[in-house]
């Protein structure tokens, strides 16, 4: 699975300009899942774009109410009215920087397969709890209370993604090592939740400063399932990414 995270980039006039772009050279794609998150604002004219691809559209941010005074969010019901199959939920910039809490997070993720689309759940560790050797107790934390009171049917149909925050738009990537390690401890706590067999059928993806010259390395890796890209999913580079996966299909 590759996937963009377009974050708070592209009006809506931008977005289906680029949508085209996709349409028209990985639109037919049918080897792996590609999705792609823009703004809320833009989804109504990139689903209109891609609606005769391959390419899924998904949401970055929804609320777990369905309806009600709270203004400015968007509902599941209003999102899966259009079509939309992904929700991003506990992407490191709604925890950290709008304070979302594990507990908000469980609720959103629970809300997302209730309406019978697929969370993808954002996980990863500060550099300062990676410096104090916390990486794993952070990912189990997050894993244990993000998933918390789930059925394995619906495990299956949420996908990780281990985003390191340190990662994140700094250009700085995780080495495969890195990566590996901090996946195959994903997996095997997927395993001991609700047995391997459910954990091997979870998609866990990295995220982080992915670009064209350095995917290649990390999606080889076994617990390596895929992408989630924010900066090079803004331009041609998401393309390029797309070949790259396809070797390892
Ligand atoms: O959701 C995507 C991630 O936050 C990665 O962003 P980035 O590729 O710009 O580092």
């Amino acid at each position: 699975m590759v996937a963009g995270n377009w974050k708070m980039n592209k009006s809506p006039t931008e977005a289906k300009l680029f949508a085209g772009l996709l349409a028209s050279k990985i639109g037919k794609e049918t080897v792996m899942d590609i999705v792609v998150f823009p703004p809320a604002i833009d989804i109504p004219f990139v689903v209109d774009v891609l609606k005769d691809t391959n390419i899924g559209v998904g949401v970055q941010n929804v609320h777990p109410k369905e309806k009600g005074a709270f203004t400015g969010e968007t509902s599941l019901l209003m999102v899966k009215d259009l079509s939309v199959e992904y929700v991003l939920v506990g992407h490191s910039e709604r925890r950290h920087i709008f304070g979302e809490s594990d507990e908000f997070i469980n609720e959103k993720v629970k809300a997302v397969l209730s309406a019978g689309l697929r969370p993808v759940l954002c996980v990863g560790e500060t550099l300062e709890e990676r410096e104090k050797g916390l990486t794993k107790n952070v990912l189990e934390r997050q894993i244990r209370l993000g998933l918390f009171g789930l059925e394995k049917e619906d495990v299956v149909n949420t996908v990780i993604a281990y985003e390191p925050v340190w990662a994140i738009g700094t250009g700085v990537v995780a080495t495969p090592e890195q990566a590996e390690e901090a996946m195959a401890f994903i997996r095997s706590l997927l395993g001991e939740l609700y047995g391997m067999e459910t954990a091997e059928n979870v998609r866990i993806l990295y995220g982080g400063s992915i670009k064209p010259e350095n995917f290649d390395a990390l999606i080889r890796l076994k617990n390596v399932d895929g992408g989630l890209v924010g900066g090079a999913s803004l331009k041609e580079s998401f393309i390029e990414l797309v070949e790259i996966a396809k070797r390892y299909v």
